[in-house]
């Protein structure tokens, strides 16, 4: 076992000495009790002590609720509009700036509310397993199922690492139980998610969604590394046996966690990684998965790293037996477990990896007109990267209940500091520099749009990805999609040959050409804010409207 991956003492003596005293002054906090980096079986304790709607599962996960917010409040994000980060920051929907004093004012709000605690948890650990890229990140919060998180999620620093830790590069204040004040300008809602890049302080408030904290991170990651020449990246990686890496890029629901899982591959990471002039590396310790419908036969590998030290989200369980029913969708659909990357069998530890062999874009389409597998082109992965498309499903971003066509530049718009051109020129190099094959996977619906069609079998996605892993699809014969002019496989080993097609998928072709014409249209739209800036082969890329064949 590696020993950076076990930051806990081993005997209570130690974990006395080291963790019980620890001054937060500097931050303006003082507490009577502040436990730093306390063992997972501190925090079930602190959690089942303090927190309602805590309780132990059957497997020994620590069951946690996160009460209203059930996911991520993209809408009630902000960030501070110093004159320093002006030029970088691609102000917006997904940027929208907040003035310094407003986010001054949500910092104080968040630190007087913390001093009012009798006792506050911090986790001091690591983002970005390379180590030339490795920032220091503290969290500071109220709840010790945010600090289990916390801990799972960002890279468990050693003994000696924890003892010479020194001042974080970033600080988390969680004070998700306090309602954001909302008469601060820029403050639209009781909840607030606000992020100053230049003092590398965020603020949580309102929300006691996890999540929020590891995609705070993310986004710290999105602003820092590209100004390093490091392409950060929403996607999964794993690692084959001769080293061949695989990225999986995907918006929310699309299948990085549950593809990324694979028991002929070593795990770099299922959500968050940066590409190097090296390679990948992860910049997460842990995993965060759906746990919605989780069938231990389909995803084996997730479902038993559902145990003691997992943090289980907002589960339905038997009170008696605390047997959870993943199943029940009756909190959220967006039930979600994190656990630390070693709880997967075959992590690759550590989470890092060569330059990718294979670079695969997932698509979850409800319109199920994507093929469920093809081949592009450069322009074309520069096209689709760019426009990001998918479904959002129901469940990690509050409101969204049921399939909508959404289009996320860069497969991950919602983390994005910098304009999407950035990421993509960043892609682009790699993708020359190293010829790697880029592929699209739809892992949505077949046989029909939403409502009337299924969603892609798990066994075929699973089957068309190893054939992408062990070579053969490659060779396969491929034709030209009419409308998205990607090249598409006549077979693929354990898929039936007429579900490579879409069109013979559905019942009536004229109105899969009808859908198909409807997707193409809004690729169009979208890419319009983009059109200036991209050069004419990926705007020849685009799908074609109009001219069918
Ligand atoms: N054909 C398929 N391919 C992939 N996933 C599928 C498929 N059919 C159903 N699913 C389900 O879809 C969900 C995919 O979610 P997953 O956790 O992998 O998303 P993700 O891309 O990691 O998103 P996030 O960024 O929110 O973590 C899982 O619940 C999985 O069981
Ligand atoms: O952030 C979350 O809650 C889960 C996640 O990975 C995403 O939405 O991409
Ligand atoms: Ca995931
Ligand atoms: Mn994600």
């Amino acid at each position: 076992m590696n020993t950076t991956l076990n930051g806990q003492p081993d005997t209570p003596q130690k974990t006395r000495s080291l963790h019980v005293t620890f001054s937060l002054a500097k931050h303006g906090i003082e507490v009577a009790e502040v436990l730093r980096n306390p063992a997972p079986a501190r925090l079930y304790e602190e959690a089942l002590a303090h927190e309602k709607g805590s309780a132990i599962s059957s497997t020994g996960a620590l069951i946690a609720r996160s009460g209203e917010k059930t996911g991520r409040s993209p809408k009630d994000k902000r960030v501070a509009h110093h004159p320093e980060v002006t030029d970088d920051v691609w102000w917006g929907d997904v940027n929208i700036e907040m003035e310094p004093d407003s986010f001054d004012a949500l910092q104080q709000q968040a630190v007087n509310y913390l001093n009012t605690r009798d006792r506050l948890y911090v986790i001091d650990a690591y983002a970005g397993w390379d180590p030339r890229y490795r920032v220091k990140v503290r969290v500071i919060c109220e709840r010790a199922y945010h600090a289990l998180f916390m801990h799972n999620m960002l890279i468990r620093p050693n003994r000696e690492e924890l003892a010479d830790f020194g001042e974080p590069d970033y600080t988390i204040y969680n004070a998700g139980r306090l309602a954001a004040n909302q008469e601060l300008p820029g403050v639209t809602s009781s909840t607030s998610v606000s992020l100053c890049l230049s003092r590398g302080e965020f603020v949580i408030l309102g929300t006691e969604y996890a999540g929020e904290m590891k995609k705070g991170v993310f986004t710290i990651m999105n602003y820092i590394m590209p100004k390093q020449g490091v392409l950060s990246m929403h996607c999964s990686a794993n690692e084959g046996h001769d080293g061949d890496v695989s990225v999986f890029f995907g918006l929310s629901g699309t299948g990085k966690t549950t593809l990324s899982a694979d028991p002929r591959r070593r795990l770099i990471g299922d959500d968050e990684h940066c590409w190097t002039d090296e390679g990948v590396f992860n910049i997460e310790g842990g995993c965060y998965a759906k746990a919605i419908g989780l069938d231990p036969r389909a995803e084996p590998e997730i479902y038993n790293a559902i145990r003691f030290g997992a943090v289980l989200e907002n589960v339905v369980y038997d009170p008696v037996t605390r047997e959870v029913d993943y199943h029940d969708g009756s909190i959220t659909e967006n039930t979600r477990c994190s656990y630390p990357i070693e709880f997967i069998p075959n992590a690759r530890l550590p989470c890092v990896g060569g330059t990718p062999k294979n670079v695969i874009f997932l698509t979850c389409d409800a319109f199920s007109v994507l093929p469920p597998v093809s081949k592009l082109t450069p322009a074309q992965a520069m096209y689709h990267f760019i426009s990001g498309y998918t479904a959002k499903v129901a469940g990690t971003e509050m409101g969204v209940t049921e399939p909508q066509a959404t289009f996320s530049a860069c497969f991950g718009a919602p983390f994005l500091v910098l304009h999407p051109t950035h990421y993509a020129e960043l892609l682009a190099e790699k993708i020359r520099a190293t010829g790697v094959q880029v592929w699209l996977v739809n892992t949505g619906w077949t046989g029909g749009p939403y409502g009337e069609g299924r969603r892609m079998s798990l066994a075929h996605t699973r089957a068309i990805i190893d054939a992408i892993h062990d070579g053969s699809l490659k060779d396969q014969e491929t034709v030209t999609d009419p409308t998205f002019g990607v090249q598409v496989p006549l077979q693929c080993h354990g898929v039936p040959d007429e579900v490579l097609i879409p069109a013979k998928t559905w019942a009536d072709p004229a109105a899969y050409e009808e859908m198909a014409q409807h997707l193409a249209g809004l690729f169009h739209k979208n890419f319009q804010a983009y059109a200036d800036q991209a050069s004419p082969e990926i705007v020849a890329a685009a799908p074609r409207v109009g001219e069918m064949a």
